[in-house]
């Protein structure tokens, strides 16, 4: 087949943002991709849109924001890789009608989250905020009033997934009783209990922890009412999303004493990096231990999570698989050393196959071995062909009414 639609690796460029580890670099590098942009922070829009141009493969963390304003001002882009676990900073629809897959690292930052959180609740039940501010104004709060064990309490977890789940066997290793709220029913590890409601978990718990994605349900999830719903003199922990809490509202509940203490880590609005000034209302709260999303920012759990992302950024770029995508259709495929491999993304509409087939069997090409899979609004077809004519392949395939777009492996 000729090459003419093919892109040789060095023709293929990366743009990696906010500091992704360098393991991610090594790896894309190892792989035969020279063409790198590397940037420490987030860019804003305008800048995004700028240093987008003409990338194939853009690498970011949770502070870049790509909207559909950014995916149309990114001429090439081939595939995002969220090098973390949350997706919500991405508008997935808006990409994957444009046949852009995005990849996460479901995994690699689990642990991390929970051994924060972990030390979060010894923390917030012995009042150490406040007595370490004190401590720094040399004042000395040595003082049992309000400080407590964690043995025999209860650790009420909202989001019972990878994280809360961990977080669950963990905390119930220190001795706490461990209650959660979910949507969807989860096998209750160790001796978590599922609560009937995110009531009755806000009503029983000493200490409560988010870790629930951010959704349109989870947004504001926690406000006046449900901060009301807890106990007097509970503690609230948010390494989840910043949106999740009414912040506003947990300023007052702390003011008020009716919550004795906070853990924050992430919010409403963050800074794009260290020389942005961090604005919050709990700024200056005793109570309250403020960290800058550092959830999952350990060196293990970055190495792993550039490995994870890039290997798949490189997997999708050398042999098209999608296994591991968030928001579009999984096609696992072994290598292709022999045949060559198309790959075509269409609107799913009926008819499409068809038409894909009709291009190979006009051009005299044999389908070798064809992969599809369909999401509701868009299918992902592989066809591993023998040697024929490409250019008139790709033409044909371009030329399909629902085609989004193609790409020739060789
Ligand atoms: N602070 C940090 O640095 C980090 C924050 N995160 C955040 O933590 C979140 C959770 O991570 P994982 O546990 O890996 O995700 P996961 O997807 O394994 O678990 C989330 C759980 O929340 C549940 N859920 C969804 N909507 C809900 C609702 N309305 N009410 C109750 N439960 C609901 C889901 O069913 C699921 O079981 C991520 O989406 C991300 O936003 C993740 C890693 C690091
Ligand atoms: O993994 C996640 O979802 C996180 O929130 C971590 O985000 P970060 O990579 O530290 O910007």
């Amino acid at each position: 087949m000729a090459a003419k639609h093919s892109l040789p690796k060095d023709k293929i460029n990366f743009l990696l943002l906010e500091g992704v580890h360098d393991r991610a670099v090594e790896s894309v590098r190892r792989s035969g991709y020279e063409s790198l942009r590397v940037e420490s922070t987030a860019l804003e829009p305008g800048a995004l849109k700028e240093a987008l141009a003409g990338v194939h493969f853009l690498g970011i963390r949770s502070r870049s924001h790509i909207t559909e304003e950014i995916l149309d001002a990114a001429d090439k882009l081939t595939a995002i890789g969220c090098f973390c676990i949350g997706t919500d900073q991405v508008d997935l629809d808006a990409a994957r009608k444009r046949g852009i897959p995005v990849f996460n690292a479901p995994y690699a930052n689990t642990r991390s989250v929970a051994e924060l959180v972990l030390a979060e609740i010894i923390m917030l039940m012995r009042g150490i905020p406040e007595k370490n501010m004190a401590a720094h104004r040399g004042e000395w709060l040595k003082t049992a009033a309000g400080s407590h064990e964690v043995r025999g309490k209860t650790l009420g977890i909202v989001g019972f997934g990878h994280i809360g789940s961990q977080l669950g066997i963990l905390a119930e290793g220190m001795g706490m009783n461990v209650i959660f709220h979910d949507i969807v029913d989860k096998l209750p590890l160790g001796n978590a209990r599922p609560a009937s409601s995110l009531t009755e978990v806000l009503q029983q718990a000493d200490i409560v922890s988010l870790h629930v994605p951010d959704t349109d349900q989870t947004r504001g999830m926690i406000g006046k009412r449900e901060l009301a719903a807890m106990q007097t003199g509970s503690r609230l922990i948010n390494a989840s999303r910043g949106k999740v809490v009414d912040i506003p509202a947990l300023a007052e509940a702390l003011k008020s004493h009716h919550l004795a203490g906070a853990a924050i880590d992430v919010f409403p609005s963050e800074p794009s990096g260290p020389d942005e000034t961090f604005v919050s209302e709990l700024r200056g709260m005793d109570n309250v231990l403020l960290t800058p999303h550092i959830g999952g920012s350990t060196r293990e759990a970055q190495e792993n999570i550039a490995l994870d992302v890039a290997g798949k950024l490189v997997r999708y770029s050398d042999n098209g698989s999608t296994m591991g995508a968030v928001n579009f259709p999984e096609v696992a495929l072994p290598d292709h050393a022999t045949a060559r491999r198309i790959l075509h993304i269409h609107r799913n509409e009926p008819g499409v196959l068809q038409a894909v087939n009709s291009v190979f069997s006009e051009a005299g090409v044999n389908i070798v071995a064809q992969y599809l899979q369909t999401m509701p609004d868009v299918g992902y077809v592989v066809m591993d062909a023998e040697t024929g004519d490409a250019t008139r392949i790709i033409r044909g395939l371009e030329a399909i009414p629902a085609t989004i777009r193609t790409r020739y492996l060789y």
